[in-house]
């Protein structure tokens, strides 16, 4: 879905100037993840699974270690999602309706990065996980 021109809800006065101050900048730095997380319905379903394994890494008690590799998985996801979305915004910026393939190639990189990005996540949960998983499955 191609995205908006303009921000049609945003009743501040629009901004193009350098930031003033660091409160500023952190601010545009927050809405930044706002959009993302307003903007990408993949965002929300990498959230709920980054929070489940949460959730489980606390319950098996993952050592520190397993904690890091966890960590890098997660924010390697949510690093490609922001490129993702950055490369969509750039590319509608730029020809908006009209069929591009070269903008074609931009999106469908974009996504792939993503793509990798969840399976090397993958990747990492089974190998962290799968001693649990093993022992829960021998308790039957
Ligand atoms: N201007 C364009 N020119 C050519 N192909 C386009 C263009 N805009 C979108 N596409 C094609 O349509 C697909 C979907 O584009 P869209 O902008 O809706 O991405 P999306 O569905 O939001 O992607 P994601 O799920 O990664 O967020 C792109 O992957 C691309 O193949």
């Amino acid at each position: 879905m191609t995205m908006a021109l303009h921000d049609k809800g945003n009743k501040k006065q629009p901004q193009i100037e350098k930031n003033s101050n660091f409160l500023q900048a952190l601010g545009h730095a927050l809405e930044g993840i706002g959009q993302l997380l307003v903007r990408e319905r993949n965002m929300r379903i990498h959230f709920a699974a980054a929070l489940i394994v949460l959730i489980v890494g606390l319950k098996v008690g993952l050592g520190r270690s397993d904690w890091l590799w966890v960590t890098v998985a997660v924010f390697t996801v949510i690093m490609a999602e922001f490129v993702n979305t950055i490369v969509e915004a750039i590319v509608d910026l730029i020809v908006g309706d009209h069929y591009f393939f070269l903008a074609k190639v931009a999106k469908d990189v974009a996504s792939g990065a993503v793509l990798a990005a969840v399976g090397f996540a993958i990747i990492i949960g089974i190998l962290i996980f799968q001693p649990y998983i093993f022992a829960y499955l021998r308790t039957f």
